[in-house]
């Protein structure tokens, strides 16, 4: 794992979104399309704010949550609500959204049109995680119903996941989805959080699920 830190979030968000766009206007260049897999949560949206006015063929990108709350579009906690409000605008309005929601009571009735979806858009070219003070990566939730088989390297990739802290059932790729990314960007803040991921790098993946992505992952961390 690489360590970046930045002075403030603003550089952190600039530098990031630049990084994002120049892995995948690389990929383009020997691949039809390309896919971005990004967090939902309260950190990416200014990441979200530059990239959706950076110059890229974005007709060619597919773009994909890394997770979802069960919950319809019109809660402030959708994470694609966010993706449309703050990615999926200026010339990022031309990329292909994969969902990872449609209206249903559980996650499970919907799950496999979701996963044919999700499957049509792998391998991730570039993967942005977030991560919470719990250590949960995508919603790979310590304490999770199905965390074990999430982990797993036969898993699904996709899941439908319960745990007490998530609130809402989730739907979230699996930790083997996360880890054959090409590129792998975890993007946080705050001291809480940088002695969390420090703290995960010692402690086995069922405890601390972000510690799955962390050989792959670059870590930009801003206070
Ligand atoms: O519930 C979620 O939380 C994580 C972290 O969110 P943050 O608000 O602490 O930035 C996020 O990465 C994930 O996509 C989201 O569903």
């Amino acid at each position: 794992m690489s360590f970046v830190e930045y002075p403030d979030r603003e550089l952190m968000m600039v530098a990031l979104s630049d990084r994002i766009a120049s892995q995948l206007r690389r990929a383009l260049e020997v691949q039809e399309r390309a896919t971005l897999c990004v967090p939902g949560g309260t950190t990416p949206g200014p990441v979200f704010d530059v990239l959706s006015e950076l110059e890229l063929d974005w007709a060619r990108v597919d773009v994909l949550l890394n997770d979802e709350r069960w919950v319809g579009e019109e809660s402030p906690r959708s994470n694609t609500a966010l993706l449309r409000a703050r990615l999926l605008r200026n010339k990022a309005a031309a990329a292909r959204l994969v969902p990872l929601y449609a209206p249903a009571p559980q996650p499970e009735d919907r799950l496999e049109e979701l996963s044919e979806g999700v499957r049509s858009a792998l391998p991730l070219t570039v993967l942005v995680l977030g991560m919470g003070a719990d250590m949960h990566t995508a919603s790979l939730f310590p304490g999770a119903d199905k965390l074990e088989e999430a982990l797993s390297d036969t898993a699904p990739e996709v899941m439908a996941l319960r745990a007490e802290a998530a609130g809402e059932p989730r739907i979230t790729l699996t930790a083997r989805v996360l880890r054959e990314a090409m590129h792998c960007h975890i993007v946080i803040t705050g001291a809480e959080k940088r002695a969390a991921i420090e703290r995960a790098a010692n402690l086995p993946e069922i405890e601390a699920p972000v510690r799955t992505v962390l050989p792959i992952a670059t870590i930009h961390w801003a206070p």
